[in-house]
């Protein structure tokens, strides 16, 4: 099914300018304490990159005022790069351990990371796909963007039905991402096993978080731009359950 054939009738948006990051942090932080004390074996989408940080920080910070327990809840990661060791501190399974899965309490057992370093990846993809369908899906989905508008690991190009899959990483997001590797954009692997967007559609709710003036155009393009494959985050305009939450600097580019 390609996008374009989609007939899901598109629903509106909010898209929330907060002050700062920190301002639109404590917002998902909010939301996603309120569906954990709702239902304490909720399942939460985790993203890892800078964006979502500060979110996980806000979470830890409330639950040291208010503790949660949130040792049945579950959290199902976007990605994982194709290859990588899972305890080099550049793994996303070592980023979810270190911002989500100790600080907050998660049970390990019920913290999912796609398997990058599988020895047969496209049944380790469609394993991760089955498993959060086995658990009856995501009930909130924190998302960041790309500068190209990649959701998850997403690129340009991808379709919007896709599943967890290996994918290859744009250039563009090598170079963005090897800050995390030492600057050296040549050790940042070039595969990654993701979500595909079809999967995150899944999602019951999404959070969708950008901050900077590097993701303005990112942002406009998901909001007010053709939904299409050049851009992976448009395809959120077709869910029925999206707050954006952005700082001003991501929002400029909004008419
Ligand atoms: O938040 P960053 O580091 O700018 O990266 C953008 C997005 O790309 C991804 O890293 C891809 O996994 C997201 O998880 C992330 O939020």
């Amino acid at each position: 099914m390609s996008s374009a054939s989609l007939a899901r009738p598109l629903t509106s948006l909010r898209v929330c300018v907060a002050s700062d990051a920190e301002a639109a942090a404590e917002l998902a932080a909010t939301r996603i304490l309120a569906l954990l004390r709702e239902k304490p074996t909720a399942s939460l989408g985790v993203a890892t990159g800078s964006t979502p940080s500060p979110v996980y920080r806000a979470l830890a910070r409330a639950m040291r005022s208010t503790p949660l327990d949130l040792s049945r809840a579950r959290a199902f990661a976007l990605d994982e790069y194709v290859g990588i060791d899972p305890r080099l501190p550049q793994s996303y399974r070592s980023v979810i351990d270190a911002e989500v899965t100790e600080p907050l309490g998660f049970d390990r057992r019920l913290v999912s990371v796609p398997d990058g370093s599988a020895t047969d990846l496209a049944a380790a993809a469609s394993a991760y796909e089955a498993s959060i369908d086995s658990i009856g899906g995501v009930d909130l989905q924190i998302l960041g963007i790309g500068h190209n508008g990649h959701i998850g690991f997403n690129e340009p190009g991808s379709a919007h039905d896709s599943l967890t899959r290996v994918v290859d990483l744009a250039e563009e997001t090598r170079e963005a991402n090897a800050r995390f590797f030492d600057g050296d954009v040549d050790l940042v692997p070039r595969q990654a096993m993701t979500q595909g967007i079809g999967t995150i559609l899944k999602a019951r709710s999404i959070v969708l978080l950008a901050f900077g003036s590097g993701k303005a155009e990112a942002v406009a393009q998901a909001l007010e731009g053709p939904i299409d494959q050049a851009s992976p985050a448009s395809a959120l305009r077709r869910h029925a359950d999206v707050t954006i939450l952005l700082d001003k600097a991501a929002a400029s580019s909004l008419s």
